[in-house]
């Protein structure tokens, strides 16, 4: 079992824990010899993070989270609710990435500015918050963030009678002018570029004078398993929510119980080492795999098979073995895939597939445009500058098999496509990293835990 680099006093989980190794100053991608073998533990999820924490925020008394997330996405959750005047302090837990926290919830006051970073999580959740605190709040965050898609949220705010100042952009920076209660009601918004806008809203909805009748019009509507995480998380805390029809949610009105909650660990970010052992024939296994979940990344149990790797399960852990051919050679099979549900997957599912014996095709994710990065055009440049041969389609990648060689693959201040670099890095001769250190936004611990996966005994 891989020990965790936060016992060690000088790691730390919020900031880039990058440490180039090669002239360039990029990370040189650790190069596998043989097969990766091991077992790990990963971090605890970001989505459900950064949930439990706006609603221990909104909720009616102190919550414990535990075995959270430590990085930078949780981080500037933990900045933007401490601003509104939530008390958020670390208490000691049992889990292995860092200590648990007490949220204790407080009169939400604005007249603040909230540093959303990259994370789409605390620019869409945070805004249906600073609409029920009193005062104004400015949110904003880093160069690409004034890129993603914000539009849906201003004007569903607006929809509900809270005014918003943001010159017409339609993406940040803006101004929640927060009044200390939003009235709530009917409202239909198009959530076809992100889930995160439904999230948001039903998040902080309860806490809405009316609840909220929410219905989705629009082409197509993302992610949809993390809306159910939505839900869940809601009615573990007493919220009643209902889902009469796809597309469609009624929040009402009521308090959000102050509940202790266990954080599964982070299943999509399980990608990048079970990819390890699908591209080099190996195996590995995660433990504390939860039995039940909403995460998107338990799907990985039935995309990885399609690759030819076979999965097993015992209690907790989850064992993923690449399928090899006689000599011991690794065999990976294109697929064709429609990723519509599990967006956040693409990176790590696009890297295998580009190490692949025939071609594949992956569907369905248009929106992927709209993440860190536009993450089909950052895919495909990179994978090509390899000398790959991966086209772009309107919501998708086609990708033919092609032999690949080593180069610098950009990350584009993207943390999974630094990770879906390295997962090519394993199997490909001389692939440097640039900046491996932007993987802290959702797994800060990624480039020490992947180097004891690949290279055990060095
Ligand atoms: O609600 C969430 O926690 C997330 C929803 C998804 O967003 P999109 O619907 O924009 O893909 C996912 O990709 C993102 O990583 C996290
Ligand atoms: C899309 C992602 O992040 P965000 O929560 O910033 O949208 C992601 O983690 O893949």
């Amino acid at each position: 079992m891989l020990t965790s680099p936060y016992s060690r006093p000088e790691f730390d989980p919020y900031g880039s824990n990058d440490v180039p190794d090669s002239s360039s100053g990029h990370w040189k991608a650790p190069r596998a010899h043989g097969s990766v073998t091991g077992s790990l533990q990963i971090p605890g999820s970001k989505s459900l993070t950064n949930r439990e924490l706006v609603l221990a925020a909104l909720a009616d008394s102190p919550s414990t989270i535990r075995r959270p997330l430590h990085s930078r996405d949780s981080r500037l959750m933990i900045e933007a609710l401490r601003s509104l005047g939530t008390v958020i302090e670390e208490v000691p837990g049992l889990g292995s990435f860092g200590p648990d926290w007490k949220i204790t919830p407080s009169e939400l006051i604005g007249s603040t500015t909230i540093d959303c970073g990259l994370a789409g999580t605390v620019m869409r959740f945070m805004p249906p918050v600073a609409a029920l605190a009193l005062g104004p709040t400015t949110f904003d965050g880093d160069e690409g963030a004034r890129k993603r898609p914000m539009a849906t949220t201003i004007s569903s705010l607006r929809a509900l009678g809270v005014d918003i100042a943001d010159e017409g952009r339609g993406s940040l920076p803006f101004t929640v002018h927060g009044t200390g209660t939003v009235e709530g009601g009917m409202l239909t918004i198009d959530a076809s570029s992100s889930s995160q806008f439904v999230s948001g809203l039903l998040l902080a909805a309860a806490r809405f004078e009316q609840g909220l009748d929410l219905t989705h019009s629009g082409e197509r509507l993302p992610s949809l398993p993390h809306i159910e995480m939505t839900l869940e998380v809601l009615r573990k805390r007493g919220v009643q929510v209902s889902n009469p029809e796809v597309g469609h949610w009624i929040v009402q009105p009521g308090v959000i119980a102050a509940i202790d909650v266990d954080i599964e660990p982070d299943l999509s970010n399980a990608a990048p080492f079970l990819a390890a052992a699908v591209v080099t024939g190996g195996s590995v296994t995660i433990s504390g795999w939860p039995q039940v979940t909403t995460q998107v990344g338990n799907d990985l149990l039935e995309i990885l098979p399609l690759f030819g790797a076979s999965v097993s399960r015992d209690g907790d852990k989850v064992t993923v073995s690449g399928k090899t051919d006689q000599s011991g050679k690794p065999v990976i099979s294109g697929i064709t895939l429609d990723l519509t549900t599990g967006g956040e997957l693409a990176p790590a599912i696009i890297a295998i597939a580009a190490l692949a014996s025939s071609p594949s095709t992956i569907t369905g994710i248009g929106h992927i445009r709209h993440h860190e990065t536009d993450r089909l055009a950052a895919l495909a440049t990179e994978i090509n500058k390899l000398g790959g041969n991966v086209t772009e389609l309107e919501d998708g990648l086609h990708i033919e098999p092609a032999e690949l060689h080593g180069g610098v693959w950009l990350s584009y201040e993207d943390h999974r496509m630094a990770t879906s670099g390295a997962i090519i890095g394993l199997v490909v001769d001389g692939v440097e990293v640039e900046n491996i250190g932007t993987t802290s936004k959702t797994l800060p611990e990624f480039p020490e835990l992947w180097k004891e996966l690949v290279e055990p005994s060095l």
